[in-house]
């Protein structure tokens, strides 16, 4: 299982992660796309990179809007896999 961050090395990756943020035991990225199908379309570009990692986000889909939230449930809060993966959905349009 993968070490829990402290809040510093949190932060630290944070600050390299414009388009994220924490809330409590998760991160946080909020997508805009032009619709629905726009929408669908990149979460299904996430499934590659979190089935490679082993490590999945928790996503909402409301219309054109995708609300990606990750952690690490196995190890109840945020280490490097889920700013690793972060990274890579950062880079997916
Ligand atoms: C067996 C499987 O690899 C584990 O259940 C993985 C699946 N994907 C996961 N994803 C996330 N975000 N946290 C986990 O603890 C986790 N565990």
């Amino acid at each position: 299982m993968a070490q829990l961050l402290s809040e510093n090395d949190i932060q630290t990756q944070l600050n390299e992660l414009s388009d994220w943020t924490q809330e409590g035991k998760f991160i946080k990225c909020t997508r805009k796309f032009k619709g629905f199908p726009e929408a669908v379309e990149f979460v299904n570009k996430l499934v590659e990179p979190a089935e490679n990692a082993g490590h999945h986000p928790d996503l909402e889909i409301s219309y054109n809007t995708v609300i990606i939230k990750m952690t690490s449930h196995d190890a109840g809060g945020l280490t490097e896999k889920d700013f690793n993966l972060a990274r890579t959905i950062s880079a997916i349009n």
